[in-house]
């Protein structure tokens, strides 16, 4: 029999956070002791309407919380600045964190490495935890080796607030592993609107769509002369998420670094 894992969950009222609720009930090795939202310090999980009734503390202050309650995992799923500042706060008192927070800059990415191997603590960072999101981007890079002219076109729900998405940023930092840096276009082409093309990461050219009624979808389109790629994914439904979720709230108790990728994850 294996050890329940203490989870701690950050963001509970949220799309993603209240999914994660229904997921954790649901689990028999995973244990749900304690929340932290900034809108209802003191409550009862229990007193708020719509979310499973667990009898667990919500906390507004991380630090109290984590004085308070013994956790073995943080699962952030919370805004970037939040998410960023409850990671690092996690790693100082010793508890796991499982962010599925996106919007992170490369410094952050990189302090939270850092810290995570200094105090050596597993960490998981997953920008989708779709494990068909996780395959999609996989076979991007490897198209990549034989296709360097790509696009991105992410789209997304219209209350999302981090453009690019995390998963478009991951993608296209994955297929930079494999291509060569190459301005894509013609070299004289100009916007006559700005934005038109696009985000640049290295040549490649990012598409952020944000529409009422999307959940999480991703195009990515290889062209090369006289043919196309595209390799796509959707997520209709935020529950597409969570065995993600609950593997790597699983995993990050047997690491002892900061892993960013579920594929790391993955066998
Ligand atoms: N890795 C993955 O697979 C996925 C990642 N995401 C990412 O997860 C994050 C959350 O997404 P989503 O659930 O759609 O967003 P929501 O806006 O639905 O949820 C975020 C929640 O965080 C709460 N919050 C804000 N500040 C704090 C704080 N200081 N303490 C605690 N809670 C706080 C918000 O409360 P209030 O609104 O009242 O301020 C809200 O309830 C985003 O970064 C998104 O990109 C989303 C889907 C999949
Ligand atoms: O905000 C969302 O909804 C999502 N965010 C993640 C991202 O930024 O890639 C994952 C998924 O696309 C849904």
């Amino acid at each position: 029999m294996t050890d329940t894992i203490k989870v701690i969950v950050a963001g509970p009222r949220g799309r993603m956070g209240s999914e994660a609720l229904r997921m954790i009930e649901k689990e028999d090795n995973l244990e749900l002791v304690a929340c932290i939202d900034h809108k209802h310090d003191g409550k009862k999980l229990s007193e708020l309407d719509g979310l499973p009734a667990f009898d667990v503390t919500i906390y507004a202050d991380i630090n109290t919380c984590f004085e308070s309650v013994q956790a073995d995992v943080l699962v952030d799923l919370t805004t970037p600045e939040v998410g960023y500042l409850h990671t690092k706060t996690a790693l100082e008192y010793g508890i796991r964190p499982v962010v599925g927070t996106t919007g992170f800059t490369n410094e952050q990415l990189e302090e939270l490495t850092d810290l995570a191997e200094e105090k050596g603590l597993g960490t998981v960072i997953a920008p989708n935890f779709a494990v068909g999101a996780v395959l999609m981007m996989q076979f991007a890079k490897m198209a990549a080796k034989y296709f360097p002219d790509v696009e991105i076109i992410e789209k997304h729900h219209d209350q999302k607030l981090d453009a690019p998405s995390g998963t478009a940023v991951k993608t296209a930092q994955l297929i930079q592993d494999v291509r060569e840096s190459k301005k894509q276009g013609h070299p004289n082409e100009k916007e006559t609107i700005q934005g038109a093309r696009g985000a640049d990461m290295d040549g490649m050219k990012i598409h952020s769509v944000r529409l009422p009624g999307l959940v999480a979808h991703q195009e990515v389109i290889f062209g090369s002369s006289g043919q196309n790629l595209t390799i796509k994914h959707d997520s209709f439904d935020r529950a597409s998420f969570m065995s993600g979720v609950k593997l790597a709230v699983e995993q990050v108790m047997k690491l002892d670094l900061l892993v960013y990728g579920l594929e790391n994850l993955l066998d």
